[in-house]
């Protein structure tokens, strides 16, 4: 199958299990693979027979920006849950990182890969 890849997408949530994080919002990052057959868009060249990515990554955005989910596994699923809402994709893998959280860590993540129907 191919794939739409959105790497790094730096999104902005108030999101955390503790008093502390929940002040101010915190940086996050979003990797996603949209499972999706692209022979049409490739030879039509036109963005209407694709998933358009930049509408993808927004409503990723919008999801972090307007929630305030303890879990990051929480946020993780209400993304996956936008996405196949708004969009005709059969499958997506989904990771989020929170990067800046743990001092001895270079990143923590959740990572979920999700079929239609398991939504
Ligand atoms: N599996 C998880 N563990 C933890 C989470 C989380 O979202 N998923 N979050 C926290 C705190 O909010 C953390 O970011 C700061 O210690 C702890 N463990």
């Amino acid at each position: 199958m191919d794939k739409i890849y959105i790497e790094g997408l730096e999104v902005q949530s108030l999101i955390g299990v503790y008093d502390w994080e929940r002040d101010a919002t915190q940086r996050l990052l979003v990797d996603i693979v949209l499972f999706s057959d692209l022979q049409k868009p490739a030879y039509s060249d036109d963005v209407d027979d694709t998933l358009n990515y930049a509408e993808v990554a927004q409503a990723v955005t919008d999801v972090a920006a307007n929630s305030q989910f303890a879990l990051i596994e929480a946020l993780a699923q209400a993304m996956i849950s936008q996405v196949f809402s708004q969009f005709p994709v059969q499958k997506m893998t989904l990771k989020l990182s929170k990067p800046d959280i743990l001092p001895t860590a270079q990143n923590v993540a959740v990572e979920f890969t999700r079929e239609r129907k398991d939504t």
